[in-house]
């Protein structure tokens, strides 16, 4: 049984850490995921193939309708990383470095977990552990990294106003390694 000092403790960094997030731009909500069994089955595969990333879409897309409407996303894919992903760790080097994108960046996880840090105006970074249900949205020009835990698993919806190149623009923080433990 936690002691209450730490139950308040931990709450207490929990609004601390949601509000320095918030202050800097980003929405960052939790809408609990519900899938029906058959969903379910196919989130808890691994790996998915093109026509089983297109029925989640079409599945978990129009929960994510109103951000669309709103913001003015124009597409949605999901992408889906697992420990046998071919070039992973390559792919986690070009994410894990302090950068920012010209669109904002939207996700909607549906399975795995990830880390996405924040940078603030001090330079102090706010680590956030995203899981089922969690979304956000990261606003263009906001410096952000990501990597995976140490499951090295994720599924997410990613919505774009434009899916031309999503490309990171490196800025010149120097960070060492996220730790992947949060
Ligand atoms: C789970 S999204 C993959 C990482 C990504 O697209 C990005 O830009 C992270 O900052
Ligand atoms: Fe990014
Ligand atoms: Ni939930």
């Amino acid at each position: 049984m936690q002691e209450p000092s730490n139950i308040a403790a931990g709450l207490t960094a929990s609004a601390v850490l949601r509000s320095a997030v918030t202050d800097l731009g980003v929405d960052w909500q939790h809408r609990p995921l519900q899938p029906e069994p058959g969903l379910a089955a196919l989130l808890a595969q691994p790996a998915l193939d093109d026509g089983a990333k297109a029925t989640v879409v079409q599945a978990l897309g129009a929960g994510l309708i109103d951000v669309c409407i709103a913001h003015g996303y124009q597409s949605m894919d999901l992408v889906v990383l697992h420990p046998d992903t071919p070039g992973l760790e390559e792919t986690l080097a070009r994410f894990d470095r302090p950068h920012t994108h010209a669109d904002d960046e939207v996700r909607y996880i549906v399975d795995g977990a990830g880390l996405f840090g924040f940078f603030d105006a001090q330079g102090r970074e706010h680590t956030v552990r995203v899981g089922p249900g969690d979304y956000l949205r990261v606003p263009a020009g906001a410096e952000h990294r990501f990597t995976l835990t140490a499951e090295r698993r994720i599924k997410a919806l990613r919505l774009f106003t434009d899916s031309a190149g999503w490309v990171a623009q490196y800025t010149a923080r120097e960070a060492g390694p996220m730790a992947v433990d949060a």
